[in-house]
C-alpha cells in the first residue's frame, strides 16, 4: 500500500514547483495566471520542464487538499459534484454570460431584467458558479466577469463542451442506474443511460438521435473540436508521429472511418503530401462538410468524402490503411468485433488497421490528472453508448474475435498524449482462414439501428 508524502513536505513541493512556474511567466514578462477577466484563458506553449513543474502543483495540491478535507468530509462533498455542472448547465442554457458586459459590471438587478430566469434562481445559480471562480462579486448586487466566465462568452466550442456535457451527458449520466438496473448485461446500443434519458430505449443509438436534430450534432461536433484542441489530445500528437512515410512513399490510400467533417485527414494530408484519403461517414455528416475541406487545393486533391455505414461491409477496397479515432471507443465488444469484421471484404494482405484511442494502463500507472480524466472518459462512454475504454488486451482481444486473419502488432503512445496508436494488419494467408463468415451480420445499419443484444 502506498502512503502518501507528509504534508508538510508536499507542501514544500508545492512551493518549489510554484515559483518555478511563477519565475518563468515573470522572467519573460508574461501575465501571471489569474482569476481576473482579462487574464489567458489557458497555458500556451510552455517548455517541458515548466510544464512539467506545473502538473507537480495540480497533482500535490489535489493530494494536499484531499488530506486536510479528510476522508469523511470528501465523501460526503463528493456526493454534491453534480451541483457544479447544473449551476453551470442554467448558466449556459439561459445564455447568462454573454448578458454580463467583458468589461466592467452590471447589477444583478439590471441582468435579471434581462431574462426569462426568474430572479431568485438566477441569484442562487450565479452565486453557486462564483464558488467555482465562474462570475465574482465586487460589490453587493454587483456581477462581473472572471477569466472562466469570459471564456463562456468568447470561446464557441468550450461553450459547445459546456452544452453538449450538462445537456446531453448529464441527463443520461443520471439515468444510467436506472438503465444498468433495467438491463444489466449493459453492452447494448440503445439501453444506455442517454436512451432511457431521451425516451429511445431499443429505438436508435445516441448517433442517430443527433443525426436528426442539426443543432444538437453541431454543438457535439463542436465540443469534440474543443476536446481535440485540450491538451494531450491535439491530433498534432498523431500527425507529429511518423507512422504512415511508407504508403505516403508510394501514395497509398488511408479510410478515414467515421471522420466527420475530415479535420485529421485534412492535417495527415498536410504532413504526407502523397497519400490519398477516404474519409467515411453517415450521410448526413458527410453533406454537411465543409466545401472546400482545406485553403490548400494540393490537400483538397487527395481528401475526399464517401457517405458509408461501419456496420455494413466496406466498400473502399484495396486501401493500405483503415483508420478509426475516436470510434472503437464508442462501442462494446459485439459491436467493436462487427465493425472490424466489415472491413474484411475489402482488405488486400497487408492492409494496415490504426485505431486511435485511449489504452487504459493498469489502475494507478498514470499521472493522477491523466488518470481522473481517462478514467471519466470510460465512464461517459458507458452513460452514452453502454461502450468502454480498453486495455491493451482488450484490442488484441477484439482483433482476435473479428477474424484470426488480423495480426495484432502493438500499440505505441506518443509523449504527452493520452491517445494511443493501436497496430494491427491483415495478414490472412498466414492462417489460411476463411474470412468470408460473419460479415454486417445482426447489428443493422448506422441509420435505423434498433436491434438489441447484437451478440457475435
Ligand atoms: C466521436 S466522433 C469521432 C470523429 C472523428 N473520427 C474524430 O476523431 O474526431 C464519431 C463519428 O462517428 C460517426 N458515426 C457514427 N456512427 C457511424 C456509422 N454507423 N458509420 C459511420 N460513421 C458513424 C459520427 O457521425 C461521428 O462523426
Amino acid at each position: 500500500m502506498k502512503f502518501p508524502s507528509s504534508m508538510s513536505s508536499l507542501a514544500q513541493k508545492i512551493s518549489r514547483e510554484t515559483e518555478k512556474v511563477e519565475m518563468y511567466f515573470r522572467d519573460r514578462g508574461l501575465p501571471l495566471p489569474s482569476f481576473d477577466a482579462d487574464a489567458p484563458g489557458d497555458f500556451e506553449n510552455l517548455p517541458e520542464d515548466i510544464a512539467r513543474s506545473r502538473r507537480e502543483v495540480i497533482q500535490t495540491t489535489s493530494e494536499l487538499r484531499d488530506l486536510m478535507v479528510s476522508p469523511k468530509e470528501r465523501v460526503r462533498w463528493l456526493a454534491w459534484d453534480f451541483l457544479g455542472t447544473q449551476s453551470l448547465q442554467l448558466l449556459s442554457h439561459f445564455g447568462i454570460p454573454k448578458l454580463v458586459p467583458i468589461e466592467g459590471t452590471i447589477t444583478l438587478t439590471e441582468l435579471q431584467s434581462k431574462t426569462t430566469l426568474d430572479p431568485t434562481n438566477l441569484a442562487r445559480v450565479l452565486r453557486h458558479a462564483m464558488t467555482k471562480r465562474i462570475f465574482i462579486e465586487p460589490s453587493p448586487g454587483v456581477i462581473a466577469h472572471t477569466a472562466a466566465s469570459r471564456l463562456l462568452v468568447e470561446d464557441e466550442s468550450l461553450n459547445a463542451w459546456v452544452g453538449f456535457n450538462t445537456e446531453d451527458i448529464y441527463p443520461a449520466s443520471s439515468h444510467v442506474l436506472e438503465a444498468i438496473t433495467k438491463y444489466p448485461e449493459a453492452t447494448n446500443l440503445t439501453r444506455t443511460g442517454f436512451n432511457v434519458a431521451f425516451n429511445t430505449v431499443d429505438q436508435e443509438p445516441m448517433f442517430v438521435t443527433f443525426g436528426k436534430d442539426p443543432k444538437r450534432a453541431r454543438r457535439m461536433a463542436l465540443a469534440m473540436s474543443s476536446l481535440t484542441g485540450g491538451e494531450g489530445y491535439e491530433v498534432s500528437y498523431l500527425v507529429n508521429e511518423d507512422i504512415f512515410s511508407d504508403i505516403d512513399a508510394r501514395g497509398g490510400t488511408l479510410v478515414d472511418m467515421g471522420g466527420s467533417h475530415g479535420f485529421i485527414s485534412v492535417d495527415l494530408a498536410k504532413r504526407y503530401r502523397n497519400m490519398r484519403f477516404i474519409v467515411q461517414d453517415l450521410p448526413k455528416t458527410v453533406s454537411s462538410a465543409p466545401n472546400p475541406i482545406s485553403d490548400d487545393t494540393q490537400v483538397v486533391e487527395r481528401v475526399v468524402f464517401q457517405a458509408h455505414d461501419f456496420f455494413t461491409p466496406q466498400v473502399a477496397k484495396d486501401a493500405d490503411v483503415y483508420f478509426f479515432r475516436w470510434i472503437i471507443h464508442n462501442y462494446s465488444k459485439p459491436y467493436a468485433v462487427q465493425i472490424l469484421r466489415n472491413l474484411i471484404p475489402a482488405l488486400k494482405p497487408g492492409a494496415r488497421i490504426v485505431i486511435n484511442d485511449i489504452c487504459l494502463k493498469e489502475p494507478g500507472m498514470e499521472t493522477p490528472w491523466n488518470e481522473q480524466l481517462i478514467r471519466s472518459m470510460d465512464m461517459v462512454m458507458m452513460t452514452l453508448l453502454n461502450a468502454q475504454e480498453r486495455q491493451e488486451w482488450e484490442f488484441r482481444e477484439l482483433f482476435e474475435l473479428a477474424d484470426k486473419g488480423f495480426v495484432f502488432k502493438g500499440i505505441t503512445r506518443p509523449k504527452g498524449c493520452r491517445l494511443s496508436i493501436v497496430n494491427a494488419v491483415w495478414k490472412p494467408d498466414e492462417v489460411g482462414k476463411n474470412f468470408s463468415l460473419g460479415l454486417a451480420s445482426g447489428l443493422g445499419s448506422g441509420e435505423d439501428r434498433n436491434e438489441v443484444n447484437g451478440k457475435i
